[in-house]
């Protein structure tokens, strides 16, 4: 039975682009996102990969990458959830700031600690592992025994929802967790074995 997951950071927004701390707050895709979030999707349907379900979360760019992809492998009207439980890594106080304008303030090594580390937290927003605290319960109990049952899914999110969930598939730790990037537009596609560890990982580069 295929177990498929895949996973993709929406393309990139227009405070991507902006160099802005996001957070939950709520901009669109700019014109390249647009292109990011399409060439993942013909990615997708050049592997001949179509879905059963998807998931994003309440964000904008999420949904709209999410809209895109499907549009591009011909599945427009795939059911898709939206939870808030997928959603991007609260930046707290530091969202709407510009991260060099934040490195100059607090200092390289404070903004990278803020920004990568597992279990600091950016003054008054989630760490890494306060994410993970809300995103692995609903993998668990929502998206897992679709996959494990031989529904294909496809997770549309973010950046640090995303790595919380790779830390568990890829088995890094606290200590490896910093170094791992999830470029926007780039699908993750997971096949699963019967008790739910990797069996295969292919990452769609451009
Ligand atoms: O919320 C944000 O600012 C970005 O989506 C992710 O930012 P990061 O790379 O600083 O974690």
């Amino acid at each position: 039975m295929e177990r498929l997951l895949v996973l993709v950071r929406h393309g990139q927004s227009d405070w991507n682009l902006k160099n802005l701390f996001t957070g939950w707050k709520d901009p669109d895709l700019t014109e390249q996102g647009v292109r990011e979030a399409t060439s993942a999707g013909r990615r997708l349907k050049a592997l001949g990969l179509t879905f059963d379900i998807a998931f994003t979360s309440v964000l904008t760019r999420a949904q709209h990458t999410n809209s895109l992809i499907l549009g591009e492998i011909g599945q427009p009207d795939l059911p898709t959830i939206r939870d808030q439980a997928l959603n991007e890594r609260d930046y707290g106080d530091l969202s709407g700031l510009n991260k060099d304008d934040a490195r100059a303030r607090w200092g390289e090594e404070q903004v990278h600690i803020w920004r990568r580390s597992y279990d600091i937290a950016p003054p008054g927003g989630e760490s890494l592992k306060d994410t993970a605290a809300r995103v692995l319960p609903y993998y668990i109990t929502e998206i897992l025994p679709r996959v494990l049952r031989g529904e294909r899914v496809l997770v549309a999110a973010h950046g640090n929802s995303l790595r919380a969930l790779v830390m568990v598939l890829d088995r890094l730790t606290p200590a490896t967790i910093p170094s791992m990037e999830l470029a926007t537009g780039v699908p993750l596609v997971y096949r699963l074995k019967a008790d739910s560890t990797v069996e295969s990982k292919e990452v769609l580069e451009g």
